[in-house]
């Protein structure tokens, strides 16, 4: 079938009430804004709970699902002939053409459900189904009917125009990108940030990012890991603004004043707190991190505890119950975990302790930080000020 539209289908955003047609305008702005990088001439529209995505010329089928795909909000692709109402006998020829084109094999059992939208059409539904059940079974006979269940699912929705289809590719799902805010994402090279950004871009919040670099302890190749990422992610949540901050005085001034088993508590901090003055400046509405309980001494509870003493803004780590292993899986499925376990270093495994404390005590901390003079402060506001901004779509 050489298909020129699709069908979009979406589920959650349909529940949404008097603020429903927000969600439609944001999800229908996502589609036109991935469809319009790609053949075809997409034209993107909505009518009364349906979305449309029309081509005007020749496109890469494949290449438009993969698009569609990675559009939060979609639950259902369905590639579908649309017809203009041209008469009855015109639907029932072009049901049988759509079934012809369709499927190379027609040995198999289906089943016909119209919907009619507009009430006005001369014939109710349950006499579409079975007229139309019996064009197809007159025109190829190898099919048979099975109403209880059919291989195929043939839906005719009579509306403005007649809407075939009988297939419907999975989607994403989420909500669209855009409808929730913004949060700043602390991205690493490893495995799990670049989750953890995904799947709070799946709820609709739009996502930046910051990165801590330590060079020359760290490489050029361990930040172009990071970028990858965020352009990986980018994939599914647009263009990602990400923030290249240069962690190195900061990390080797901790270094020579504070516990050496307390740097990985004080340098999280550190980072938490520059992370949320650029979050601020850039009006994000939480911080995102990929942390997981127990996953390393910084991610004990009474780590988590520490760190979020410096966060005025909520800390959303959605993999906060998760497995390695359950990590790992999305990580796969969204792309990411190839790149993620290149083996560059990261800026806090170079100088973190043989035994770093795994219960700290806030008032210890809080005391070990205040051997750290004023000169902190002047080097954070330096590494905010001459952080690089890099735009990874
Ligand atoms: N260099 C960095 N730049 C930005 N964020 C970082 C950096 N290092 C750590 N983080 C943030 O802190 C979280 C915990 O980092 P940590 O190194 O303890 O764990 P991890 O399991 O290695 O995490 P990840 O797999 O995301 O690197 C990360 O998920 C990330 O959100």
């Amino acid at each position: 079938m050489n298909y020129r539209s699709f069908l979009i289908k979406y589920a959650e955003i349909g529940v949404k009430g008097k603020n429903r047609y927000l969600f439609e305008d944001a999800l229908v702005k996502q589609i036109h804004h991935r469809l319009k990088r790609l053949e075809g001439g997409f034209t993107v529209t909505k009518e009364a709970g349906r979305i449309y995505a029309e081509a005007s010329e020749a496109f890469d089928f494949d290449e438009v699902v993969n698009a569609l795909q990675h559009v939060f909000g979609i639950v259902g692709i369905c590639p579908m002939l649309q017809i203009e109402d041209n008469g009855y006998e015109d639907l029932k020829a072009q049901v049988v053409r759509y079934i012809g084109e369709a499927y190379e094999n027609k040995n198999f059992t289906f089943k016909v459900v119209a919907r009619r939208g507009n009430k006005q059409y001369p014939v109710v539904s349950d006499q579409i189904n079975r007229d139309l059940g019996e064009v197809i079974l007159n025109a190829y006979p190898e099919t048979r009917v099975d109403v209880h269940n059919p291989d195929v699912l043939l839906r005719v929705e009579v509306r403005h125009k007649i809407n075939i289809f009988s297939e419907t590719i999975p989607g994403p799902g989420g909500m669209p990108i855009g409808t929730a805010g913004k949060a700043m994402l602390l991205l690493s090279g490893g495995i799990d940030s670049p989750v953890a950004g995904y799947m709070v871009a799946k709820r609709g919040v739009t996502l930046e990012a910051t990165y801590f670099h330590a060079p020359p302890y760290t490489s050029e190749r361990a930040k172009q890991k990071v970028v990858d990422l965020a352009k990986l992610v980018a994939k599914y949540t647009g263009p990602i603004k990400l923030n290249v901050v240069n962690f190195t005085d900061i990390q080797l001034y901790i270094y020579d004043q504070c516990p050496h088993d307390e740097l990985t508590i004080i340098m999280r901090r550190y980072m938490m707190r520059i992370a949320e003055a650029i979050a601020k400046e850039s009006d994000c509405l939480a911080l995102i991190t990929g942390e997981s309980i127990g996953q390393v001494a910084s991610q004990t509870l009474q780590s988590l505890g520490v760190t979020n003493a410096v966060c005025e803004l909520p800390v959303m780590r959605p993999l906060i119950a998760f497995d390695k292993q359950d990590i790992v899986d999305i990580s796969l499925k969204i792309d990411t975990y190839e790149t993620s376990v290149l083996p560059y270093e990261d800026c806090c495994t170079i100088f973190v302790a043989k035994h770093p404390v795994t219960k700290p005590n806030l008032k210890r901390i809080e005391m070990s930080e205040t051997k750290l003079s004023e000169k902190i402060d002047e080097m954070v506001k330096t590494a905010i000020e001459t952080r690089e901004v890099i735009r990874c779509i």
